[in-house]
């Protein structure tokens, strides 16, 4: 079978079926060269990362809208036209060969037409207006481009589009368990500090991650961003701790390891196969002081004693906007009204959570979205209706500051 028609197949499975990308292309690309592999993951990659603005190079080219798989057939073939600099023939051939097994060649000649047209004419001249151009470009719905600037301006709505369109660099986390950060960069020189966080690693351009150093448990990978929550958290050891949404573990390992495996934390979540991601990362890891537990958190106040935890991170549920780099198939499937439900989740998680702080003790709130109704608008209600609690500190980290994810954190204390 061609590159391009598995690319193509690769491609129906991730848009119109509404699977995960690097599953998908995992399954799929197993047993292949390497040189079919690369060829295939550019188009399909390239042309998730671009879903808009190959789309805007053709739709008005046509009267209607073709069905999806032909959408996706031109989407694909434009991006290798026009930003792949594919030959053209080779690209205007294949599609129409693979259009003529769809649906009876009924849409063959609307495929020759178009991708003829956009051969001819090359790139499409863009919006004059400029946040139109660069929902376009950057390939990020208008919506959520509105809603950045109203919650966070021009300048800052630009700069988390234009991040999301690059690639940074890996950071991982050291296990200081096993090892002392001087110690692994000494014994894995693939490695370098960051330049603005200490204490977080990252991988060196093009350096491929050492596999058995991650199975012996010496590393985690962990957003750069990601891993200023725990410090703010700042857990000691004998601490009793309450991670309430853990899955896949992330944080509650960083916590163990701050806390030098003393204390005890209960890590829960809401689902069995993610309570397992936890076990398996704190048995790579070495941990012992976690105990995993799977419930619904909204009613953690009915699972544990009140008053019962020194510390509690919520690292709630979010929308995820701030993770949005590399993921363009979420990109493509999100709505705006998904943040409704969740923002009552988490609303509903922080108040059963509340009881169980003891005095004096540390709440960490967090999300991995930018979007202030769940962040600070979240966290401004919760202190309305508890009136026992106080901010200590809250913060927003926009991608461009750590070149890593966006975060939101909030640190409260109870009197
Ligand atoms: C942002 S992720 C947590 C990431 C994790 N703290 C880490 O660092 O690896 C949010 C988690 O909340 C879980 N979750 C969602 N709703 C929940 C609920 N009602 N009760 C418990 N966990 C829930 C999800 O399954 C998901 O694993």
């Amino acid at each position: 079978m061609s590159e391009r028609k598995k690319a193509w197949e690769c491609l129906i499975q991730i848009i119109k079926d509404g699977r995960y990308s690097n599953l998908v292309l995992r399954h799929e690309l197993d047993n292949m060269n390497m040189g079919n592999k690369a060829l295939i993951t550019q188009i399909v990659y390239g042309t998730l990362q671009n879903y808009r603005l190959v789309r805007y190079q053709w739709e008005a080219d046509v009267k209607h809208l073709p069905i999806e798989e032909i959408a996706i057939l031109l989407d694909m073939s434009v991006y290798q036209l026009l930003y792949m600099k594919q030959a053209d023939y080779a690209v205007l051939d294949e599609a129409v060969q693979l259009s003529k097994q769809i649906k009876g060649a009924k849409f063959s000649p609307l495929v020759n037409a178009v991708l003829r047209k956009v051969q001819k004419r090359r790139e499409r001249p863009l919006p004059e207006d400029a946040w139109k151009r660069l929902g376009i470009v950057t390939s990020h719905p208008d919506w959520l481009i509105s809603m950045w600037k109203a919650q966070y301006g021009e300048a800052a709505c630009r700069a988390i589009c234009e991040h999301d369109q690059k690639t940074s660099p890996q950071a991982v986390r050291v296990n200081r368990l096993k090892i002392t950060e001087d110690a692994f960069l000494k014994q894995f020189p693939n490695f370098e500090k960051h330049p603005k966080l200490t204490q977080v690693l990252l991988a060196k351009k093009g350096a491929m991650l050492d596999r058995e150093a991650f199975e012996a448990g010496l590393y985690s990978i962990q957003n750069a961003s990601s891993q200023l929550i725990v410090p703010l958290l700042d857990p000691q050891p004998r601490d009793h701790i309450l991670d309430i949404c853990a899955a896949p573990g992330t944080k509650t390992c960083q916590i163990a390891e701050w806390m030098r495996d003393q204390g005890s934390i209960t890590a829960c979540d809401l689902h069995e196969h993610r309570v397992k991601l936890i076990e398996e990362g704190i048995q790579r890891l070495g941990i012992t002081c976690v105990k995993t537990k799977c419930c619904d958190s909204t009613h953690a106040d009915t699972l544990f004693e009140k008053a019962e935890f020194d510390r509690i991170l919520v690292d709630a549920p979010c929308t995820g906007y701030g993770t949005l780099q590399g993921k363009s198939d979420i990109r493509l499937r999100m709505k705006s009204e998904d943040m409704d439900e969740i923002i009552t989740i988490q609303k509903n998680i922080l108040d059963a959570c509340s009881k169980l702080l003891k005095e004096r003790g540390t709440l960490v709130y967090s999300t991995c979205t930018l979007n202030k109704k769940e962040n600070e608008k979240q966290i401004e209600s919760f202190l309305k209706r508890h009136e026992h609690y106080e901010l200590i500190e809250m913060r927003t980290i926009f991608p461009d500051e750590y070149d890593s994810d966006g975060f939101f954190m909030a640190k409260l204390t109870k009197h």
